[in-house]
């Protein structure tokens, strides 16, 4: 059972600490703040907020960072490392990686112009990962609204933590690899927006495959409600966004949050709650990492 006060008596100044130094990553570069964010996400959806994303591959082990959503895609890890280190020197052995993962997040989105809410703290650590896990519980971008809203609750989450988490991508890059097919061959896009984006994403696969764009094409490091708007217009820059505003049942939860950012940030705020609460490891199960890339 997780509770926002779990380390009020055993490191005090944890929020403090962690606060420091996503604003001291962030300040370097906005984007980072996005890079967490994702990497919560991609930890949670996979046997729950344990930590595992942050194990590294060695020669006999296989985690999750190569996985195929994964793979030369997630970033922050050394801010993670950093992050921790700045934990240890305070409160030696105490606090886990995931919750320190969970805690960057939630900073991340506040720093960017996000809601705020208090997170639940309490996490253990696995020491084990899964690749294949990883390969098949993290959605894609080429996903339809079904797969996504079948994934989401596979893990206890509604088409309305859906819609709502979703608005994540209200910050941050992606790979022309992972829009390439939108931009080039789907109908159900502004047409220039979709030149716009092909100006430097090019068709052929193989060039360019690892150029950005921003995953919100008005406000990509403010964490604001545009990514509603971007869809309403049919400028949602992967497949599953604009799959969130198809004429399906989702619609008139997107024009809600286009018209309201209010009750984004509330039902945001309400579902990476939900997110985080997803099968942690508590009491003696798993441990308390010394180092996020390796078990004890
Ligand atoms: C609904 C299903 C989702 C799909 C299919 C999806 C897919 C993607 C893809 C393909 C990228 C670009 C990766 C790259 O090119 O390297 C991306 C980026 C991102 N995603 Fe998602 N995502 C989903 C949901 C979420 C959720 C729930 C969150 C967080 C709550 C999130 C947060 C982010 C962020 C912040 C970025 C930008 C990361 C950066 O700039 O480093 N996504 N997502
Ligand atoms: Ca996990
Ligand atoms: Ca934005």
């Amino acid at each position: 059972q997780l509770s926002t006060n779990f380390y009020s008596k055993t490191c005090p100044k944890l929020s403090s600490i962690v606060q420091r130094q996503v604003q001291s990553a962030i300040s370097k570069e906005a984007r980072i703040g996005a890079s967490i964010l994702r990497l919560f996400f991609h930890d949670c959806f996979v046997n729950g907020c344990d930590g595992s994303i942050l194990l590294d591959d060695t020669s006999n082990f296989t985690g999750e960072k190569n996985a195929l959503p994964n793979k030369n895609s997630v970033r922050g890890f050394d801010v993670i490392d950093n992050i921790k280190t700045a934990v240890e020197n305070v409160c030696p052995g105490v606090v886990s990686c995931a919750d320190i993962l969970a805690i960057a997040a939630t900073d991340s989105v506040a720093i960017l112009g996000g809601p705020t809410w208090n997170v639940k703290l309490g996490r253990r650590d696995a020491t084990t990962a899964s690749q294949s896990d990883a390969n098949t519980a993290i959605p894609r971008p080429t996903s339809n609204l079904n797969i996504l809203t079948s994934m989401f609750k596979n893990v206890g989450l509604s088409t309305k933590d859906l819609v709502a988490l979703s608005g994540a991508h209200t910050i941050g890059q992606a790979r022309c690899t992972t829009f390439r097919v939108r931009i080039y061959n789907e109908t159900n896009i502004d047409t220039s927006f979709a030149s716009t984006r092909q100006s430097n994403c090019p068709k052929t696969s193989g060039s360019g495959d690892n150029n950005l764009a921003p995953l919100d094409l008005h406000t990509p490091t403010s964490f604001d409600n545009c990514y509603y708007r971007n869809l309403v217009q049919n400028k949602g820059l992967l497949h599953s966004d604009q799959q969130l505003f198809n004429g399906g049942s989702t619609n008139s939860i997107v024009s809600g949050y286009f018209n309201n950012q209010n009750s984004f940030f509330s039902d945001f705020a309400t579902a990476m709650i939900k997110m985080g609460d997803i099968k942690p490891l508590t009491g003696s199960n798993g441990e308390i990492r010394k180092n996020c890339r390796k078990p004890n």
